[in-house]
């Protein structure tokens, strides 16, 4: 089990830097729309993550994450259309450099720990081995726990068809499974899908008891111990499409394209976020759907630098290609 993984990965107990008192890093990992951004404002506005730096790592053109946890949360920093395993460790690097910059500077407030969310598409090994690999480069900080989130409604069906889930679960010191306040969550079902996959994550069900101090007084466990075995990263494509929403949309017309989208597409369509401006709203309208599932529509305090424009993210799966662009063409916006 593992032998690949142990052999290109040092142990981060035996790397000497790692044992100094460095920055502890947490890494919120799950596929695209389990909800790691709500666990993490969730935590923000609990008071559960103070003195905390947050990294927002995000799949699009336009990213959504950062503007729901900065009206909660003033440390944050967005790496622009992120995969953080795709060869923007330098962004990363640059990203944890920034933050002890500005905080030595007084930009923002002192801080002692950093959670990185990464995009909901990513694989948190390459994130890891960048630590690893470079712990000089990294002095200042250490990986701790990496925590997976699961979505009970659509997890079990996610963790099936796709790898970079499986991996993402296979890394896991901490799994947090969500949605179960709504009527479709299958906890027995979703519970059994991931114990027959990790043997390592320490699982939780829902957020309101998580000993989170203890997510950042750790070090990775799971390396070593896991199989990635036959586990492809990014052995699917996907593709995505943004598009700026530059006039207040007919709340009928957004009805009915979501129904649409839901009806003829909720399984091809992985995900879609949206910040919106609706005709007799005033306040952006937040939209949020992983595939079928069309989350309730919450809304932000007010609009991104003070201007009425709004956006919305499609990413579909690798079999349709051209449907982001044309899913979007069917919104029939005035955009750019
Ligand atoms: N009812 C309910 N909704 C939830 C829960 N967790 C997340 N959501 C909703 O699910 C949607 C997606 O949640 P996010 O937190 O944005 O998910 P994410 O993992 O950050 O998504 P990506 O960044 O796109 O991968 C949002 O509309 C959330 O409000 C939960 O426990 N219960």
């Amino acid at each position: 089990m593992g032998g690949k993984l142990s052999q290109t990965l040092p142990d981060p107990a035996a790397v000497p830097l790692f044992r100094q008192a460095a920055i502890p890093v947490v890494i919120v990992t799950g596929f695209l729309g389990s909800g790691k951004t709500t666990l993490i404002r969730d935590l923000l506005t609990n008071g559960g993550l103070t003195d905390t730096a947050i990294i927002v790592s995000e799949f699009g053109e336009i990213g959504l994450d950062h503007l729901i946890v900065r009206e909660v949360g003033d440390q944050i920093v967005l790496l622009e259309n992120g995969c953080l395993c795709c060869g923007q460790s330098g962004d990363l690097a640059q990203a944890l450099r920034m933050l002890l910059e500005e905080s030595e500077r007084g930009g923002i407030p002192p801080f002692a720990r950093v959670v990185i969310e990464t995009s909901g598409l990513a694989d948190p090994l390459p994130i890891l081995q960048t630590f690893l690999a470079d712990p000089l480069r990294f002095s200042r900080y250490r990986p701790a726990s990496i925590v997976t989130v699961v979505d009970a409604v659509l997890g079990v069906g996610i963790l099936a068809s796709h790898d970079t889930a499986r991996r993402q679960l296979a890394l896991a010191d901490h799994v947090i499974v969500t949605k179960l306040d709504l009527p479709a969550a299958d906890l027995r079902g979703t519970t059994a899908a991931i114990s027959g996959l990790t043997d390592t994550g320490m699982f939780h069900s829902g957020r309101d008891t998580l000993p989170w101090q203890e997510f950042f007084a750790t070090i990775p466990s799971g390396i070593g111990n896991v199989s990635m075995e036959g586990l492809q990263p990014h052995s699917q494509l996907y593709h995505t499409r943004s598009a700026r929403i530059e006039t207040d949309l007919d709340p009928v017309h957004l009805s009915r394209w979501i129904a649409r989208l839901t009806g003829q597409h909720g399984t091809e369509v992985l995900r879609v976020k949206g910040l919106l401006p609706i005709v007799g709203e005033e306040r952006p309208v937040i939209l949020q759907m992983s595939r079928h599932l069309v989350h309730q529509h919450q809304r932000l305090t007010e609009w991104p630098e003070a201007r009425r424009q709004g956006f919305v993210t499609i990413i579909c799966d690798g079999a349709t290609p051209d449907l982001p662009a044309h899913l979007i063409n069917a919104l029939d916006l005035v955009c750019h």
